[in-house]
Formats: structure tokens, C-alpha cells, sequence
């Protein structure tokens, strides 16, 4: 039975590796400690989600794979929307979108949604990745570029994430260049996504979004990207196709690989590799890890899984060799 209360949704945007899930665990244990039972919504492009392995077992969490839900599967969000409220009457909804959403495209998935339950759209929370922004803000060029700019221009909040990651100057250069991008919304900075979770809240609800103004003024802007980027089939919800510039490969290990040889293939990945992700176990170690790779800083988390997961690893990016990285991971797992 579904709740007849209303139920909030945050979207939360914000480019490949940018922090969504490390600020998506801190919103969940903020609405935990209120008593709150809040539910997940995971959008991954790749066929795995590994992200989910960061979220408790007990949120409620639905996953879309293989797609993306700004385009190919965007349908498909309403009924997740709906299923999870039936199933689980959360308080509160998260959809963390995959880093090439274009949010402009999930804000109608999510008002489609509006039309027939009790729902509310609190607003758009990006993250953004302070040194990766900067490197494309220098060349000032590029898809990504104008995804990312996209992605800081629908968010009612921004938190400008991996301060750590550039000097005190940067930091102002981007809040400026941000500000100027999106005269509405609050910018945070923050390391880790620490910030006041109350202040992200609070902040939404003084800066809604006003649909009226991002489909004229936004929409038109975005217009350019979606031609070059986006294969629209909305006809055929599950013939599960991506954006097109960018590449997902998925490679499932045979075995343990050494740790150190990881390290250095992992170091020596080509720069068209933006964004990788995976559990391994190590030929030189006892336990299994996260591995995260994000605008070339790698980060290894020790996990135990629950229940089975296998080894692997997702790379994402745009116009890299598949095969040569295949052939290196094979070759790993055969010394
Ligand atoms: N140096 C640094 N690393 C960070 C910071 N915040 C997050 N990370 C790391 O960045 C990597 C990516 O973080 P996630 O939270 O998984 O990013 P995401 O946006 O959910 O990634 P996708 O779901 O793949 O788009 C992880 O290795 C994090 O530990 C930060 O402030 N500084």
C-alpha cells in the first residue's frame, strides 16, 4: 500500500567520478538519524553497480543499468518512482543519475512521474569535480565541458566538491566562473562532500527550480549537446544505448591480480579514460577492494562484500581502445 502522504525527490547530477555517491551516503545517514526511511534510486551506465556496494543494505534501492536515464531509458523512471513508492513507502526519494545525464532530460522524467502520484521535486544537487573543472575550463572546449556546464546550470544547489585537489586561487577562480554559470543556486565547497547537510536542504528550498525558466532559457542551450550526444529512441525504451561519445568496458577477472602491477597499468591508462571502477582481490593481499578511479586519481577501499560479487572492472571514456585495455588486464591475470 502506498503512502498518501507526498513524497520528496532529490536529483542528484554531477559529472562521471564527481562525488554524487560519497554526498548520496551522507544524505541517507542525515535522514536515518531524523528517523527517516529514505530509498535510491542508481543509474549506472555501465552493466555493473558497484556504487550500490557503498549504499546499507537496508535502503531501499532500485537500480537502472546499461543506460542512461536522461535518454534511452528515461521511461523506465516514472515506473521505478512508482514501484519504489509502492514497495517501500520511503519518506524520502534520491536519484542518483549516471555522470552523463543531461538533468534537464531526468527533471521530465521525474515531473512525468508527477502526473499521476504524490510526489515532490525538491530540486537538482550537483557535484562537481573542482579539478576536473578547472582542466576544462582552461581548454574550454569539449562535450564533457559543456555536459558539466549543463549539469551546474539546472542545480538548485552545487557543491563544489575535491577542493583538496586545486590551490586557495582555483578555488575562487571556480566559485566566480560557477557563480556566473548559475546566478541562482548556493555553491558549497567542500572535501569529500562534507558539508552541513541542513544548509544543502535549506538551500533547495529557497532556490526551487523554476521549470518555466530552464526549458526556455536552458533548453536552448542544451539543444547543441543532445543532437551531438544523445541517441534519442524513446520509442524503444529497452534497446539499452548510451550517449554516444562515450564508451563503457566492462572486464569480468578470471583471478587475483598483484596489486602493484595494478597500480602502475591503472597509472599508465590513456587520458580517454575518464573514469573506472571494479572489485578485485589481490594476488598480495587478504582482502578485496573497491577500486576507484576518478579524473586520474586512483583510491582502494577495503570491502567484504555481501553475497556474491565478482572481480571487475568498469572503464569509462570516451574513443579508447578496448581491446588494448583487455589486453592488458589478461595480461595480469596470467603472470
Ligand atoms: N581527492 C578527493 N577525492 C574524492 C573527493 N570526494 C570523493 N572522492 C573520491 O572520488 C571518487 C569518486 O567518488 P564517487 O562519490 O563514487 O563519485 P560519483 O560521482 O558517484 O561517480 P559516478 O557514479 O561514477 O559518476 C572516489 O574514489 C571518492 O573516494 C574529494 O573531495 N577529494
Amino acid at each position: 500500500m502506498s503512502k498518501q502522504t507526498t513524497t520528496p525527490i532529490y536529483i542528484l547530477s554531477g559529472f562521471l567520478g564527481s562525488g554524487k555517491t560519497t554526498l548520496l551516503q551522507q544524505l541517507v545517514s542525515y535522514w536515518q538519524e531524523q528517523g527517516m526511511l529514505p530509498a535510491v534510486i542508481m543509474n549506472e551506465v555501465g552493466d555493473v553497480n558497484l556504487d550500490g556496494l557503498l549504499v546499507q543494505e537496508q535502503v531501499p534501492m532500485t537500480e537502472m543499468l546499461s543506460g542512461c536515464i536522461c535518454c534511452t531509458i528515461r521511461g523506465d523512471l516514472s515506473m521505478e518512482i512508482a514501484g519504489l513508492i509502492q514497495r517501500e513507502a520511503p519518506d524520502v526519494i534520491v536519484v542518483e543519475a549516471t555522470g552523463i545525464a543531461n538533468p534537464m532530460e531526468i527533471l521530465d522524467g521525474v515531473t512525468e512521474a508527477a502526473l499521476y502520484l504524490k510526489i515532490d521535486l525538491k530540486g537538482v544537487i550537483t557535484v562537481v569535480d573542482s579539478a576536473h573543472l578547472l582542466d576544462l575550463y582552461r581548454n574550454q572546449k569539449g562535450k564533457t565541458f559543456r555536459l558539466m556546464q549543463e549539469q551546474i546550470r539546472s542545480a538548485s544547489c552545487l557543491i563544489l566538491n575535491k577542493t583538496d585537489r586545486v590551490s586557495a586561487e582555483e578555488q575562487e577562480l571556480l566559485s566566480s566562473v560557477i557563480s556566473r554559470w548559475n546566478e541562482f543556486a548556493s555553491v558549497l565547497p567542500s572535501v569529500r562532500c562534507e558539508v552541513d547537510i541542513t544548509k544543502v536542504l535549506e538551500s533547495l528550498g529557497n532556490n526551487p527550480i523554476d521549470i518555466t525558466f530552464m526549458q526556455t532559457e536552458v533548453h536552448d542551450q542544451v539543444a547543441g549537446i543532445e543532437q551531438t550526444t544523445v541517441e534519442h529512441d524513446h520509442d524503444s525504451s529497452h534497446q539499452h544505448t548510451h550517449h554516444d561519445h562515450v564508451m563503457v568496458y566492462t572486464h569480468y577477472l578470471n583471478g587475483p591480480v598483484d596489486s602493484g602491477e595494478f597500480e602502475s597499468f591503472i597509472a599508465n591508462l590513456p587520458r580517454e579514460v575518464y573514469r573506472a571502477k571494479g572489485v578485485l582481490t589481490f594476488s598480495d593481499t587478504a582482502s578485496r577492494f573497491l577500486f576507484q578511479y576518478a579524473f586520474r586519481e586512483p583510491d582502494f577501499l577495503r570491502i567484504r562484500p555481501q553475497g556474491e560479487v565478482p572481480d571487475v572492472v568498469v572503464f569509462i571514456g570516451e574513443h579508447f581502445s578496448k581491446s588494448a585495455i583487455e589486453e592488458g588486464m589478461r595480461a595480469m591475470e596470467l603472470r
